[in-house]
């Protein structure tokens, strides 16, 4: 089975990173890219092939991984439609963030099998929690898709209708991590700390809370219940705690979740 990527940005690399890495044969990748320089070099690194021109490695893939910004997606459907259409043994997959399977489909003008995937930026160390949704993919395509994505971290099956909270929860929120990691960062700085240190501290403090959530989860543990655990009577957790609640904390959150959510309407 040959694997196409027609965009080889930042989504696309660590995907066939991902795959190499996880004993996918690099000579079953083949890659394409606007310019043509970095299909090239991405292919020289991995051992796989690059193509001429998305249509010709439309022609030789049987998954064609769309890695391309959404706002760019239409054109490359365009280009790949005549080759991809009236072929049902080859899949298309979507990377794009706000574009539905409807969308998709009506740019390609004809009911194609496709998978829906939504990645996050975690992927270039292996640590994505990426969502897949599909149409008219065959079970043996959607689990060739999702044994890809496996190799770059979690993975779930979901309904369509549930991408965009799943994009706030999964895809946009490593940014929000970024933006909590770097004010805890200055709060280090206030108090005396490099910055440098302070976010080596706060984000191994993030990695580590995040590593004892997603364990003790198998065992039925909440995260309030973790909560409670850290929090002493009288202690400066709970000062903390309440002193953020204070400022907006968990509404913050749930606003930024709508907003993401309310752009994301605007995307396709
Ligand atoms: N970044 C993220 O955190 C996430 C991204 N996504 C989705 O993944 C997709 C890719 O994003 P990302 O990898 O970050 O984007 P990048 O900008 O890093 O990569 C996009 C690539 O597409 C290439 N490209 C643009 N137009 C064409 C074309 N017509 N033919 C061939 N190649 C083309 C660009 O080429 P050039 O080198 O010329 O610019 C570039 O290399 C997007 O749809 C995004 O919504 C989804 C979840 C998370
Ligand atoms: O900001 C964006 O639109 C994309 C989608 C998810 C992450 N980045």
């Amino acid at each position: 089975m040959r694997i196409g990527f027609i965009g080889t940005g930042a989504m696309a690399q660590a995907i066939a990173r991902g795959a190499v890495a996880s004993g996918v044969d690099p000579a079953t990748l083949v890659f394409s890219n606007r310019t043509a320089t970095k299909a090239c070099d991405l292919a020289d690194e991995l051992g796989a092939t690059a193509a001429s021109s998305n249509a010709s490695l439309a022609r030789q893939a049987d998954i064609v991984i769309l890695a391309v910004k959404p706002k760019d997606q239409r054109a490359v459907i365009k280009e790949i439609s005549p080759i991809v259409v009236g072929h049902p043994d080859v899949c298309v997959v979507s990377l794009a963030a706000g574009r539905t399977l409807d969308q998709i489909t009506t740019d390609f003008g004809a009911g194609i099998p496709l998978v829906r995937v939504m990645p996050n930026v975690a992927a270039t160390v292996g640590q994505s929690m990426t969502a897949l949704t599909a149409a008219r993919a065959t079970d043996a395509q959607v689990a060739a898709v999702r044994f890809l994505m496996d190799s770059i971290g979690r993975t779930i099956l979901i309904d369509e209708d549930y991408f965009p909270v799943f994009q706030a929860l999964a895809s946009c929120s490593p940014a929000w991590y970024f933006q909590i990691v770097d004010s805890f960062a200055r709060a280090g700085l206030k108090h005396g700390l490099s910055k440098d240190s302070a976010v080596e501290i706060a984000a191994q403090a993030m990695a580590g809370a995040a590593a004892l959530l997603l364990a003790e989860r198998e065992n039925g543990t909440i995260p309030a219940q973790l909560i409670d655990r850290v929090t002493s009577p009288g202690g400066t957790t709970i000062a903390g705690l309440l002193a953020a609640e204070e400022g907006g904390l968990s509404t913050a959150l749930v606003s930024a979740v709508d907003a993401s959510i309310h752009a994301d309407s605007h995307l396709g």
